[in-house]
């Protein structure tokens, strides 16, 4: 059985509860276990957190889930762009599956709840990665 670790982003929580909800149905109906689940408060946190799910011998992948809302500035661009850089970056560097469920940057929060599919797809792409991949020599 694949064993996946989940991130969860806090912020934007009645959104983010739906999405860890996606999340963990669209394991369970692959037949995979999510084994740890790490709630942090923002998308911009959860790197940290997906590199410390990534090194636990039992993670084959890692799914991260959140949802970063416009507001007046351009936070939400820079959130989004470090978040997805410094996780690209974790999967590389531990060699392990690390997939981006998050929704924004330039997103309204009915278009966030538009989107709440994306966690699922999160997971869907990581189990995925984890059966296609070639192993290491
Ligand atoms: N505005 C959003 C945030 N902001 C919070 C940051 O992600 C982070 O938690 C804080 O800067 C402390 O390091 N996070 C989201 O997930 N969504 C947002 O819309
Ligand atoms: C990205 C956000 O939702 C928020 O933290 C930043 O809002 P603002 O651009 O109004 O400072």
């Amino acid at each position: 059985m694949t064993t996946l670790g989940l991130v969860v982003a806090q912020f934007n929580r009645p959104i983010t509860e739906q999405m860890e909800q996606e999340a963990l149905e669209a394991a369970h109906a692959a037949g995979a276990e999510v084994s740890e689940t790490v709630h942090v408060p923002g998308v911009y946190d959860a790197p940290l957190a997906a590199d410390r799910l990534a090194r636990l011998p039992e993670i084959d992948a890692v799914a991260v889930v959140g949802s970063v809302i416009t507001g007046d500035t351009d936070h939400d661009q820079v959130i989004t762009d470090a978040a997805a850089q410094r996780l690209a970056d974790v999967s590389l560097e531990r060699d392990t599956p690390v997939t981006l469920g998050v929704t924004g940057p330039g997103m309204s929060a009915a278009e966030a709840r538009e989107r709440v599919e994306n966690a699922a797809k999160a997971v869907d792409g990581a189990l995925d990665l984890v059966s296609e991949l070639p192993d290491p020599q």
